[in-house]
């Protein structure tokens, strides 16, 4: 097992259905294989947060989940709600809608709000904008990350795993040139081998987020996902 990749993973299980003897395994996989967190959605935070207790493993969580499609404040109303059952990372879907219409002046004053409400926690707690790149054009990534990195967020990330693509090492790559070292690059969406995951932490990304982690982290494959 690769430790040092496993420290980068978000140990995901993001399905409709979900049970508590799921969480509370994956917390358990979690502490044993010290994956960075564990990615669970908002419902089952506090039982994460229960069950990592003085593990060192953080607590992520989705927000305006899978479609981005919120309104702004439905989705600050949602991540302050998840900081305060306990979530230390919080992945937010950015609105895809405000990209595709080109109000970016909207994409720009949704990810100034994250920001904001990451400072006003003021418990350590990351944002990262997941920008669902198989929607966008390049440009769009692009311009996304440049905003991304110009309004203080954490972190870039490339897919829900719902979406009709995942993360791919072109994107990644375009999106580590984009932010250089003012953010980190997370790579989710489809990644089921060890070998996919080395290629993304290639082309630059410091995060994986999956499913399949701990077939990554033992060198086998996995079929598992969180899409439909
Ligand atoms: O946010 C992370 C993704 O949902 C993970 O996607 P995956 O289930 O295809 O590994």
């Amino acid at each position: 097992m690769n430790q040092q990749l496993a420290n980068m993973i978000d140990h995901t299980l993001l399905k409709p259905n979900v049970q508590d003897e799921q969480i509370v395994e994956l917390c358990k996989e979690a502490r044993e294989y010290q994956f960075a967190s564990v990615c669970v959605e908002p419902c089952y935070v506090s039982l994460a947060a229960e069950q990592l207790k003085d593990s060192g493993v953080e607590i992520c969580t989705v927000i305006g989940f899978p479609l981005g499609a919120n309104t702004l404040a439905t989705k600050v109303f949602e991540a302050k709600d998840a900081i305060a059952n306990g979530a230390t990372e919080i992945d937010y879907v950015l609105s895809i809608s405000d990209v595709l219409n080109g109000r970016w002046e909207q994409v720009e004053r949704e990810m100034r709000a994250f920001t904001e409400l990451r400072d006003e926690a003021n418990a350590g707690v990351i944002v990262k904008v997941i920008l669902e790149t198989c929607y966008l054009t390049d440009a769009q990534v692009v311009e996304a990350c440049r905003l991304a990195r110009e309004t203080g967020l954490d972190f870039v990330k490339t897919s829900t795993g719902f979406g009709t693509g995942g993360a791919t090492v072109d994107h990644i790559r375009m999106m580590r040139e984009t932010v250089g070292d003012a953010c980190g690059v997370k790579a989710s969406g489809g990644i089921r081998t060890r070998e996919d995951a080395l290629a993304m932490v290639e082309a630059g990304a410091s995060r994986i987020g999956a499913s399949a982690s701990v077939a990554i982290v033992t060198d086998g494959g996995s079929n598992e996902g969180s899409g439909y």
